[in-house]
């Protein structure tokens, strides 16, 4: 694709090149890092919160790339030579995804995408809406924290949505594949960024918003903020389908036109979409949907209640995408689950303990998943937790205290302590949990797995908290091997063999 194709995309071009030969020279690829940058690439610098892309035009072009898109701070900063294409814009995020867009030729708009925002739920409401569209033979990609994949195809992700060139270049990669829908779990951060944009929702999805994320969000409203540009025009061209026993999602819906949403909610008759005649059990729920397209039995192998809100949040994205009530009805009973989302570790019949594998790092998930847990288990509930570093600190004794509120046992462990202290993220923990409890605090987290599962009794539950399908540990800047699962199985051979 030509040079000046692609600025004509923008815009928001400040300063076009001089020299025409230049604007047609042919763009091969588009990089935002300038370590990345070779022969006929365009470099867009995008301003970061450390950096300013940009001031790295001279490193792209001397690698080789054609030209390099700016911010009019960069340029100033490094001002452009008259041998080099640099081209500056006024808003490099909007620059960026609408080059990325039209590179890609617009593969948004060629499939009928769905996004789902909030705090927790998007990859088991993205899961589950695939899951869907799959057993009516639609052919769908989906985008999150654990994998992009489609039929034939699966990467894992680095982020929960990627960003607007790497994004672009999939929902192509997905046109060319055949597929019709793109599931995209939005985070707020792509919002904040723009890294959506350009992308036409034909469904957007709220979960609910609980804390997280305050390192990088100034506070809950300005979080909100974010997560609510989803239901803008700019992005949203359907139906909003919000969880209506979020107060977040109160708000949303009283902003937007009646026409445009379906609420949902577990019990409340006046949503659109609602359940009745629930009875949990062990290994599921069954009650009664009630739908703008009717009424209908079923049964979901996932536990909890906050499954529940996921269930009806994708139901009300396919109903809206036009699959049968019937069709969704006996989908939901066959969805095999998301990986470590209350993924059950079991190496024989003989276990007498359960260990559970979840997902669960916020405040409100793991609350969440205490509760939903404890009906299950005949004895003590132990559970296994920590925080993770260069992250939100605020959530840290919060987390404590839920966990010494409704575990029997508190394990404080180490997540992914990143560039932090280890030892300083467990007192930030252990600064909310009340002192008349005694909590385990064992720093390394495959001795904390080891030890719970090793010293639990018949009947006990053991729940490993936090990171759910990781198969890492970051530590410092180095990122090891780590599967929860796996330390749990060892422990597990380890406790059958009676290696106490
Ligand atoms: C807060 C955030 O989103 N940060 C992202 C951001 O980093 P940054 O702003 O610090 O970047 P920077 O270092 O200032 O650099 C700015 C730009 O200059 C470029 N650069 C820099 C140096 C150089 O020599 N040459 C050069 O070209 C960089 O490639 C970059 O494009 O841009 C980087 C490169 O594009 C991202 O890797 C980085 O994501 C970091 C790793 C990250 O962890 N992000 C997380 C928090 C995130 O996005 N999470 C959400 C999920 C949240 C959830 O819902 O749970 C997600 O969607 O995954
Ligand atoms: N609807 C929900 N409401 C509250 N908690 C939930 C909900 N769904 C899942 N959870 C809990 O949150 C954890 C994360 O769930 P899930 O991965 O579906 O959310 P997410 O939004 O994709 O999270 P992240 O943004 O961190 O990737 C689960 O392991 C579970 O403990
Ligand atoms: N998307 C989230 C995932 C957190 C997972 C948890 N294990 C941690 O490392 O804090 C984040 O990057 O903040």
């Amino acid at each position: 694709m030509k040079l000046r194709e692609l600025l004509a995309a923008i815009d928001s071009v400040a300063q076009l090149p001089n020299s025409s030969d230049l604007a047609d020279a042919e763009v091969k690829g588009l990089k935002t890092n300038s370590h990345a940058c070779s022969e006929g690439d365009l470099f867009i610098g995008m301003p970061g919160t450390r950096v300013d892309g940009g001031e790295f035009w001279p490193s792209a072009i001397a690698s080789g790339a054609v030209a390099a898109i700016v911010s009019a701070q960069a340029a100033e900063k490094n001002p452009p030579t008259p041998e080099a294409v640099v081209i500056s814009a006024n808003d490099m995020t909007q620059a960026c995804a609408q080059i990325a867009a039209a590179f890609y030729d617009y593969p948004g708009q060629k499939l009928k995408l769905v996004g789902v925002t909030g705090t927790n739920g998007k990859t088991t409401t993205t899961h589950l809406i695939e899951f869907f569209l799959n057993k009516a033979h639609l052919a769908t990609a989906l985008m999150g924290t654990l994998y992009t994949r489609w039929p034939g195809f699966v990467q894992t992700a680095i982020h929960t949505t990627p960003f607007a060139v790497e994004l672009q270049q999939q929902l192509a990669a997905a046109v060319n594949a055949g597929c019709e829908f793109g599931v995209m779990e939005v985070s707020s951060h792509a919002l904040a960024q723009g890294r959506v944009l350009g992308c036409p929702f034909e469904v957007g999805v709220f979960t609910n918003l609980t804390q997280d994320h305050l390192d990088y969000h100034s506070d809950m409203e300005d979080y909100f903020a974010a997560k609510a540009l989803l239901f803008s025009p700019e992005y949203l061209k359907g139906k909003a389908i919000i969880n209506a026993d979020d107060s977040y999602g109160k708000q949303l819906i009283n902003r937007l036109p009646t026409e445009q949403v379906w609420s949902y909610s577990v019990s409340e008759p006046n949503a659109d979409l609602w359940m009745s005649d629930l009875n949990y059990q062990p290994n599921g729920v069954s009650g009664v949907l009630h739908t703008p397209k009717g009424e209908i039995a079923f049964r979901s192998p996932l536990v909890g209640q906050y499954n529940l809100e996921n269930v009806l949040a994708a139901v009300g994205a396919v109903l809206h995408l036009g699959l049968d009530l019937e069709l969704i009805a006996s989908a939901i009973s066959d969805f095999p689950g998301v990986p470590g989302r209350m993924e059950r570790v079991q190496i024989s019949p003989q276990q007498d303990i359960s260990v559970i594998v979840d997902y669960a790092h916020t405040p409100d998930s793991l609350e969440n998943l205490l509760k939903a847990a404890r009906p299950f288990i005949p004895g003590k509930m132990i559970c296994v937790f920590g925080c993770g570093g260069d992250r939100d600190r605020t959530k840290r004794p919060k987390m404590g205290k839920i966990a010494a509120d409704l575990a029997d046992v508190a394990v404080v462990t180490s997540d992914n302590p990143r560039t932090e202290d280890p030892e300083r993220i467990l007192q930030d923990v252990l600064a909310g949990i009340p002192d008349t409890v005694q909590p385990t605090v064992i720093c390394d987290r495959a001795t904390a797995i080891r030890t719970a599962i090793l010293q639990a009794e018949p009947g006990d539950g053991v729940l490993l908290a936090g990171k759910g399908h990781e198969d890492y540990q970051i530590l410092g800047t180095e990122k090891i091997h780590f599967d929860d699962r796996e330390h749990a199985r060892d422990a597990l051979q380890a406790r059958l063999k009676n290696e106490v």
